[in-house]
């Protein structure tokens, strides 16, 4: 799918903009501080029913108001909108007219991913940006996995709330059983799309960072040694998850490695490499999401100049081809697209926006 049309009111500091996006390319240019990163952020609000910078949703109302909207349209005339006043816990989410049930319900429809210059230093700084890019992944591409990652959540809090609560040792082997179980289930399930992400992602390697294609490896660990099976495991740790009061091995401690010629990408590759690796990964996803959901994803990309030089961005610019969706990218001055839109000038594939101080306006010659 492509976004056709995005209306929002009293998100951050954007108080009330309609504007219509091209099916490829959509450039938002704009000092600092002028809105680029909070279109993003309300691109991304729809698709994933938060926002990519706070857990808290109420930040995003603007200050001055009390309520925020989202509204999109498609291709297809189908529309898509949220709204929220500070004084509601809930959201108002409606698609086509109709009132949905959850916010999240919206991500079924959607497949956005987005790129920060943050992102990188999150992903490879931390095991939670891995784990919450593979699941995303998996939500889209493995059909049974919105099933299996419920439940064992479900299984994960009532174990732990039954080694908080220090109850009898017939209710935790009933919930470690359990635990073990779909612990056993989502790891397979994760092992799979791994081994899929990984095939694809050489694919935008050799493009993106064609100096280190073929030293490439990616490492999926699991939770728990692989040496050893969960149970002994959690058996060998009883006293100590006692004590602390919560599982210590199991499928919630899933991770994926990265690594050039056996070594980590931090030690290997510098920022603007990393950031490629990061952009290829995203790109393998969004393939995978493609092919699986019969839908085009969305890629969003914040401040494209950070971390990249020239020469990368062609490169980006050669991947984005291939890729093929829409794109919604911001950047601080119009330099920091090239050489993407001089690339691209005779396809005529873009839209231009400038942002100043919340407001947008198209910018029809570029001069
Ligand atoms: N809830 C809010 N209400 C009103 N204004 C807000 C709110 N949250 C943030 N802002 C302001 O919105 C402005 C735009 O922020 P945004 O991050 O979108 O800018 P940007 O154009 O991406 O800047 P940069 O290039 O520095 O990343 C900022 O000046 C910020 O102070």
């Amino acid at each position: 799918m492509s976004i056709e049309s995005i209306y929002v009111k009293n998100f951050r500091n954007l108080e009330e903009q309609k504007f219509n996006l091209n099916p490829q390319l959509n450039f938002f240019i704009g000092d600092n501080g002028s809105g680029k990163s909070s279109i993003l952020e309300s691109v991304f609000f729809i698709g994933h029913g938060k926002s990519f910078r706070t857990t808290k949703s109420d930040m995003v109302c603007n200050f001055d108001h009390d309520e925020f909207a989202v509204h999109i349209k498609d291709e297809s005339n189908a529309s898509f909108g949220l709204s929220k006043h500070r004084s509601q816990a809930n959201f108002i989410v409606k698609k086509n007219g109709s009132k949905l049930g959850k916010l999240s319900e919206l991500a079924n429809d959607f497949a956005i991913q987005i790129v920060t210059p943050e992102s990188f230093k999150l992903f490879f700084g931390g095991a939670k940006e891995r784990r919450r890019f593979l699941d995303l992944g998996m939500f889209h591409v493995e059909h049974s996995f919105g099933h299996a990652w419920k439940l064992f959540t479900k299984i994960h809090r009532q174990r732990n709330a039954v080694l908080k609560s220090k109850l009898t040792k017939e209710h935790l082997d009933y919930w470690t059983n359990e635990f073990v179980e779909s612990s056993e289930n989502l790891s397979l399930l994760r092992e799979i799309y791994c081994k899929k992400l990984d095939s694809e992602l050489e694919k935008w390697i050799a493009i993106l960072l064609p100096e280190v294609a073929d030293r490439v490896s990616l490492s999926y660990y699991k939770g728990w040694s692989k040496n050893r099976s969960l149970s002994d495991t959690l058996y060998e740790q009883k006293e100590k998850e006692y004590q602390l009061g919560y599982s210590q091995a199991g499928a919630q401690k899933f991770d994926l490695k990265f690594y050039v010629d056996g070594k980590s990408i931090e030690l290997k590759l510098s920022r603007g490499q990393q950031k490629l690796f990061l952009v290829a990964l995203t790109f393998a996803q969004m393939r995978l999401i493609e092919e699986v959901k019969q839908v085009k994803a969305i890629l969003l990309v914040d401040d494209l100049g950070a971390e990249l030089d020239s020469n990368s961005r062609k490169k980006f610019n050669t991947a984005l081809n291939k890729l093929n969706c829409q794109v919604v990218i911001t950047a601080i001055d119009v330099g920091a697209l090239n050489p993407i839109i001089s690339e691209n000038e005779n396809k005529k594939n873009y839209t231009m926006f400038h942002v100043k101080h919340g407001e947008i306006l198209e910018i029809k010659e570029i001069g």
